[in-house]
């Protein structure tokens, strides 16, 4: 008699049973953003959500794999083949993991930027021994700084600031760009996740005219209680930003 072919559902590998409660979250905020009514709204603003999700979830499976190693290397190939994750946008922040042993740290080299005001005092070392000077970039906040002034200037112009604007800048860095602003606006609130970036900036402004102007807020923006602001500026080279579209969108966008 001819064996019977019997085929199995793979079974996802061992783990899974771990994050399916958070899966299937995610999965009901994305049913959520899918059924939410696109009426009056722009193409662009009924997408912005699901992109996020989209966003969210990939980047959750890659911290699970990257940066907690929680889950086995077969569990995460398992999320790509089956979209739970997507293996493009991994690829983007894989390239922008931090340092490893071997390749040439990114310094900041700015002017204005005071860590190369005194290269004794900002002497650090890397992981690999070797010494470079100002702290090293961390790419997966999408640090890459606007060195050119012209460029800072083009885009305070193209955002058409008013001496009566309240600007929300997302991501200031060392502040080539918030000072640029700082001279067109009313006020600044510049809010960056990297605390280091942060304290330059205070060092920055602080004596200058501009300080009074200024307002720090330290963290993610995604975690914060945006105040009132009448412009979002933003450069910022993380998957943040359509977040942070959306947050603007209910204020000045
Ligand atoms: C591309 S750099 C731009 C720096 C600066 N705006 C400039 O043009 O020179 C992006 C900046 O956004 C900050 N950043 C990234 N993700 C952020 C987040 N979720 N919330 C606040 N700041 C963030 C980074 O630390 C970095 O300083």
């Amino acid at each position: 008699m001819p064996k019977v072919k019997t085929v199995r559902a793979r079974t996802p590998p061992e783990g899974f049973e771990e994050i399916e409660p958070t899966l299937k979250e995610f999965e009901q905020k994305m049913r959520d953003a899918e059924n939410d009514p696109h009426e009056g709204k722009r193409r662009i603003e009924s997408v912005w959500p699901i992109m996020r999700i989209h966003h969210q979830r990939s980047r959750y499976i890659y911290d699970l794999y990257y940066k907690r190693e929680a889950i086995s290397k077969e569990l995460y190939d398992y999320c790509l083949k089956k979209k739970i994750a997507d293996a493009n946008l991994i690829a983007k922040w894989k390239k922008g993991l931090g340092t490893k042993p071997g390749n040439k740290p990114q310094t900041i080299k700015e002017g204005g930027a005071p860590y190369t005001k005194n290269k004794d005092e900002n002497k650090k070392g890397n992981d690999d021994g070797s010494r470079h000077f100002g702290p090293k970039f961390n790419k997966d906040l999408g640090q890459h700084i606007l060195k050119n002034p012209l460029v800072s200037q083009g885009i305070v112009d193209k955002a058409g600031l008013k001496q009566t604007d309240v600007v929300l800048e997302v991501g200031p860095g060392t502040g080539n760009l918030t000072v640029k602003i700082l001279e067109q606006a009313k006020k600044v609130i510049a809010c960056e996740a990297d605390p280091r970036l942060a304290a330059e900036l205070v060092k920055r402004v602080q004596e200058t005219e501009y300080s009074r102007k200024l307002e720090i807020m330290n963290g993610d923006v995604m975690k914060q209680t945006l105040p009132y602001f009448d412009t979002n500026i933003q450069v910022c080279g993380t998957d943040v930003s359509e977040g942070i579209c959306v947050a603007s969108s209910s204020k000045a966008w």
